[in-house]
């Protein structure tokens, strides 16, 4: 039977925070604001660049009538330095490459948006390691609706495990009733122990492990 695994992306296969920081922070200073800091920018990463964007509107009390311009500004500081700063986790490729050799099919269901996404991927040449990716804006619908981590299942044509950092990836893992493999590097803000999941790691090299205890029940 062919195995599947579907990845979140933002801290769980790259820390990404740093470029969304600037990004941001070049937003705020076009709208004349001054700007936020990296842990302010990180608690707000999770639901995708819109709630980001209103977060951070949000914080610094600019009027949400201009929600959509600020999308558009941020988006365009994101597109030209998408990965001065950010970084793959340790292990991540090697890792990757590993469970290809083993036969699993793999994918990424992020909530940021497809565009970046794609080019954050081939940037860091991990886009051919990966058969589907879904983006926070490729359904009417993000997680931690269900959604998309069915929509990227059934595009591998595999079931499998989702692998993720935050409460939103372990909420969609439990609405999904898929087995849930939490990695504790990311931008969780609560204990391991308070989010639902099946396995959890701070190392790549772990993952194929789980996954064959996962995906052998
Ligand atoms: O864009 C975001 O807010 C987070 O994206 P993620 O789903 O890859 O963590
Ligand atoms: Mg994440």
């Amino acid at each position: 039977m062919t195995r599947a695994v579907v990845f979140d992306l933002d801290g769980t296969l790259i820390d990404s925070v740093p470029d969304l920081h600037v990004a941001v922070n070049r937003m705020l200073a076009d709208a004349g604001k001054s700007p936020l800091t990296l842990a302010e920018v990180m608690a707000f990463v999770g639901n995708g660049i819109p709630n980001l964007v209103k977060c951070a509107m949000e914080a610094r009390e600019i009027p949400m009538g201009d929600h959509g311009a600020m999308i558009a500004a941020m988006l365009g500081h994101y597109a030209r330095d998408p990965v001065t700063l950010t970084r793959i986790y340790d292990g991540v490729p090697e890792t990757l490459s590993t469970l290809r050799g083993e036969g699993y099919r793999l994918g990424v269901c992020t909530n940021k948006s497809y565009t970046p996404t794609l080019q954050i991927l081939t940037a860091l040449n991990l886009d051919s390691l990966f058969d589907v990716v879904i983006g926070g804006d490729s359904l009417p619908v993000r997680k931690p609706d269900p959604a998309p981590l069915h929509a990227s299942f059934r595009a591998l044509g595999a079931s499998g495990v989702f692998v993720g950092d935050s409460e939103v990836d372990a909420e969609t893992g439990q609405r999904a009733m898929v087995p849930f493999a939490l990695y504790t590097r990311g931008y969780r803000k609560t204990p391991v122990e308070a989010l639902p999941h099946d396995a959890v790691f701070d190392d790549f090299a772990q993952l194929p492990q789980i996954l064959q205890r996962l995906t052998a029940a």
